[in-house]
Parts: C-alpha cells; structure tokens; sequence
C-alpha cells in the first residue's frame, strides 16, 4: 500500500532532497523548461533494462540511442527503475509517494547536505578528425540515392579534477533557461542533459511532440538575433532538414493519433548559445497505447539520426568515433494511469566519478549541401550548455 504525503513546499527541501539523490544508488531529476513541475526519483525498489518490465507508480528511466554498447558503463546502456521515494513539487506543495517510507518529514530531514567544493577543467580531448569524416559525410550525401540526412555526433572528454556533486550540479543547472533539466544516477555515473527538445508527452490521452531541427547561433545584439532568427526561417536547407522530422512524426503518428494538429510553418525556439526551427505537434492517443511504446515508435527521429532511418543509423554505427549511450535517446518517466514525458538527451554529458572524466555530447544534422566547418561550429555551439554548466558549478551558492 503506497503511502502518500502533501504538504507546503519550502526551499529548504531542495537542498534536502539534493542529499538524498546524493546518497542514492540509483536517482532521477526531471524539470520541464518553465520549472512548474520538478521531480525526483530516490533510490529504486526495483530496476530493469526495459520499461515492460516494471510495475509502479512513476517508473523513471532512459533508453541508450541504439544497439551500440558503450564501454565500460551500466548507466549508458539505459535503465528503468521504481524509485523507492517519488517527489513531486507543483508551485507551492510537495508530494512524496513511496510504499517503503512513511514519516517523509523524519526520512528527509535524515540527509546531510554536501558543502561546495571547486572542480576543474584540467583537460579537453576533442575528435580532430571531426570536419574531415564530416566532408566526408558531405561527398556520401551527394552521391547516395539512398540516404538523405544524418546527425552526427561528436564527443569531447573533459578531465575534471574531482567528483560533482548533484546540490551543486543542480543548482547550476538553474542558469540554463528554456530547457528541460534532466540528472539520472547509476551508482558512479551520472548523465545530464539541458535539452529543449521533447520527444513526447502524454495526458490523459492528449499527446504533444515537437520538430527541432534546424540551427543557428544568437545574435549578440537584439536586432543581430532577431536577422538571425529570419534567416534560419529563411533559410531551405534549415527547412529541409526541420521537414524531414515533422513528415516522420506525422507518419509515425498517423496510425496511433486522431485530430493530429500540425502547424505549416515553424517558428523560433531560442536557447542560450543556439536557435532552431520548432514545430510543436498536438494530437489525441487513439488507443490506450503505453507511452513507452510511443516512444519508440518515435525514436530516433530524424532529428537525432536521419532519412532514411536504417540507413542514417548504420552511418551512424560505422562512422562516429564512440557509441553515443544516452546522448539523443528518451530520458523522462511514465505514471502507472499512462501520463509522462520523454525528452531527447541532448545538450547532455555523461560523468563518471571514479575517474573524474565528463564526456560532452554533440551532433549536427547533415545533408548533401550541409558545409563540415558550419557543422563543427554548430556542434562547438551545443557543447556549450555543459561547458557553461561545468563554469557555473564554481559559483553556486
Ligand atoms: C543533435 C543535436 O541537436 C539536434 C540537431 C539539430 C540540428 O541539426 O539543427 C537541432 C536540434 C536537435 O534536434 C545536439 O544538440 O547534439
């Protein structure tokens, strides 16, 4: 029988349950881009390598982007988990659910926070080959019939000079505006992400998607920007690219949705350092599908691997240096009345504690007249969340 318990939030109870995901094995965090919702998953009653096969309340977890197995990680191959103690702050209340702890005021008062602690960036290793295997990429698009866009990724290792810890790492997170916030925990490894781009999300049958392809920098001044913002609407090789992703999720849709609302044009999403076409896709579950197979219905779409599908992944598989893990692959939760969020893990990075090394993640869509020295430009512009991130991390209070 799950016990459940209401009460007023205070700030106080952040800096608590940072110290709870602190000394969890196993932990999620989960906030959507306007932060009217945070959630935390704490410690795991149960864990699997697939969704089917738990049962709970709210059940976290993340999907690796494919088959791949990435070294020397349990983390990175994805993983489900029933947490043990479920958080949800909505506004001004606080709601715990767990089947295992009753007296949430005693079990969260029991946490010690962490004081701040200074890391470093001692060290950046960045792939030198990127822009050539990219032209590449370029000469192949050209050529072949039979692949039309691929995302590439590319990754660059930091090497810190300590562990980070999640009250501090959290708290800089904060400086990241207009972005999902998302930490999941497997014993010494973490994954973050600061990423805009939503996946899915289902309530009470009503589904919600988005298109984000398509990508400049911001301007430093407004008119700068605004210039920038017409151009990339502007701009049909953007347009190209953004198509290519809303046509996949009204194909893939069509079967499972009724009333799939999809505007003609996009607009403008803009982050910190990047702007994109964004197309926000609305619809109604035919149905009592499980999100979770939405999502992989779903997943990859173009935006994070290509057209045609097969084709851009074996590209994918062949010609990036490492195994993305979850860089571009779901991250979020689902609810046992079949609600939740998925959000694609990019702007992301993967921290091992042991070691001290952070793995930055980037990609690029890529088509025939796609240029390998805007691409790694733009790349170099979706490192920076977690670049930023790791300067921030300095300075929380
Ligand atoms: C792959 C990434 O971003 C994706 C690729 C984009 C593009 O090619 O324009 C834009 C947004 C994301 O869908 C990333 O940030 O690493």
């Amino acid at each position: 029988m799950a016990h459940q318990y209401t009460r007023l939030f205070n700030t106080n109870d952040l800096q608590q349950l940072y110290a709870a995901l602190e000394t969890a094995e196993y932990g999620a965090y989960f906030t959507t881009p306007t932060r009217d919702v945070r959630r935390f998953g704490i410690d795991a009653t149960a864990i699997a390598t697939t969704a089917a096969a738990l049962t709970g309340p709210v059940i976290f977890g993340a999907q690796a982007f494919d088959h791949q197995l990435y070294p020397a990680s349990q983390l990175m191959r994805g993983f489900w988990f029933v947490p043990k103690v479920v958080v949800t702050i909505t506004g001004e209340t606080i709601t715990f659910v767990s089947d295992e702890v009753s007296d949430f005021d005693a079990w969260l008062a029991g946490f010690q926070p962490v004081s701040s602690q200074v890391v470093d960036d001692l060290a950046v290793t960045d792939e030198t080959d990127w822009v050539d295997r990219t032209a590449n990429l370029i000469d192949t698009l050209a050529i072949d019939q039979h692949l039309d866009k691929v995302v590439f990724g590319r990754q660059q290792q930091h090497q810190l000079s300590d562990q980070l810890y999640l009250a501090q790492l959290i708290g800089a997170l904060g400086e990241q505006d207009n972005t999902y916030h998302v930490v999941l925990k497997r014993q010494a490894e973490l994954f973050i992400s600061a990423t805009p781009e939503r996946l899915v999300k289902l309530s009470a049958g009503k589904l919600a998607t988005a298109a984000v392809a398509g990508t400049s920098r911001r301007g430093r001044k407004k008119a700068e920007d605004e210039a920038l913002g017409v151009a990339l609407l502007a701009s049909e090789k953007n347009r190209v690219e953004h198509q290519y992703v809303v046509d996949s999720l009204a194909e893939r849709l069509q079967h499972v949705t009724s009333e799939l609302h999809i505007p003609t044009t996009p607009q403008l999403l803009k982050n910190k350092q990047v702007q994109h076409l964004y197309t926000p896709i609305t619809g109604q579950l035919v149905d009592n599908m499980p999100l979770t197979a939405v999502v992989t219905s779903l997943h990859p779409t173009p935006a994070l691997g290509g057209v045609p599908r097969e084709a851009a992944l074996a590209y994918i598989a062949a010609h990036e240096k490492w195994p993305r893990g979850l860089f571009a692959g779901p991250v979020g939760y689902f609810t046992a009345d079949n609600s939740g969020e998925f959000v694609v893990g990019i702007r992301s990075m993967y921290v091992n504690q042991l070691t001290h090394q952070a793995t930055l993640f980037a990609g690029a869509g890529i088509v025939a007249d796609s240029d390998a020295q805007q691409e790694y430009d733009e790349t170099g512009l979706k490192f920076e969340p977690m670049r930023q991130l790791l300067k921030d991390y300095n300075h929380v209070e």
